[in-house]
């Protein structure tokens, strides 16, 4: 099987889940984050899923699930332990049109969840097309050592300057030389080594810019 690669911004879009237990709480978790609408079907939550219902971050439907509970969303989980409910959920997401992974059921679904390793805005996604999660999980435990919070700052202080950038000139500002001097720079290791000044002179001497370490926070010795 060949999955297609996308990231989605799910902000505000409808994603309903059917099961309330430890699959369904990891993919929540990550929906919430997203900024997802989320509906959670299952008679029982794990602890962490309870907190995010009384939280006010999901909605919570009390009950075991009911054709008809994909409605309208954009994007749905069937992941009870019971193969029967999920197959019966998949049916309905297929007559809907609406996109399902079905936890227990990787040839059925039309997507699945890769493991993930997050620093802010950088997003590295591992996946094995549903042939081992366990080696998808360890391969990023292997590259959470080589992208640190320095990286989370670095693109954050790389968007600044490009949003600048774009807003600020007209013309072909896309094709500004300063984005590939911006590139070439090893930017996560002068923010790593606390090197705020030499940050600051290249981005003084990359324009006007307006961009500083200290307005995206870059350099700090202990970022939060
Ligand atoms: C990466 C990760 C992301 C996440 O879930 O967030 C993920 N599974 C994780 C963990 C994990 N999964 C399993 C175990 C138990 C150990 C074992 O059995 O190996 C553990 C370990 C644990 O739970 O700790 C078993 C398992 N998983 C699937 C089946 C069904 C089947 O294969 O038939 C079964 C057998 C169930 C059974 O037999 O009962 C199916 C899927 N799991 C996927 C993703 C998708 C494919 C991703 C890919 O490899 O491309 C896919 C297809 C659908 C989906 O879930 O989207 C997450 C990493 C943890 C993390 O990052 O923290
Ligand atoms: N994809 C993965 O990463 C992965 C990992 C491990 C296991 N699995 C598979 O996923 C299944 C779920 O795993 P789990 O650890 O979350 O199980 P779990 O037992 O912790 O949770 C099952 C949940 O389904 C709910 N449920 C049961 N019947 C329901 C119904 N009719 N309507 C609505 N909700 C219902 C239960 O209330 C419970 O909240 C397992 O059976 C296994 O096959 C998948």
């Amino acid at each position: 099987m060949r999955h297609y690669p996308i990231n989605m911004n799910l902000e505000g879009r409808l994603v309903v889940i059917v099961g309330g237990g430890r699959v369904a709480e990891r993919k929540a978790k990550r929906l919430v984050e997203a900024g997802a609408k989320l509906v959670v079907v299952s008679p029982v939550l794990t602890g962490p899923l309870a907190l995010l219902a009384a939280e006010g971050k999901l909605l919570h439907l009390c009950r075991v699930y009911q054709p008809g509970d994909l409605t309208g969303a954009v994007l749905s989980f069937a992941a009870t332990d019971a193969p029967v409910v999920n197959r019966m959920v998949v049916e309905e997401a297929r007559a809907l049109s609406i996109l399902i992974d079905s936890v227990d059921a990787p040839r059925e679904s039309d997507f699945a969840t890769p493991a993930v390793l997050q620093q802010g805005e950088l997003l590295i996604t591992v996946s094995t097309g549903g042939a081992s999660p366990v080696l998808a999980r360890r391969i990023v435990e292997q590259l959470e050592p080589l992208f640190g919070s320095e990286y989370s700052e670095a693109v954050a202080l790389l968007g600044t300057v490009r949003e600048k950038l774009l807003t600020e000139k007209v013309g072909n500002a896309y094709n500004d030389p300063v984005f590939a001097e911006l590139a070439a720079l090893d930017l996560p290791t002068l923010i790593r080594t606390g090197q705020r000044d030499a940050i600051d002179q290249i981005l003084q001497k990359l324009s006007a810019t307006g961009a500083t370490s200290d307005s995206v926070g870059a350099g700090k010795k202990d970022p939060s």
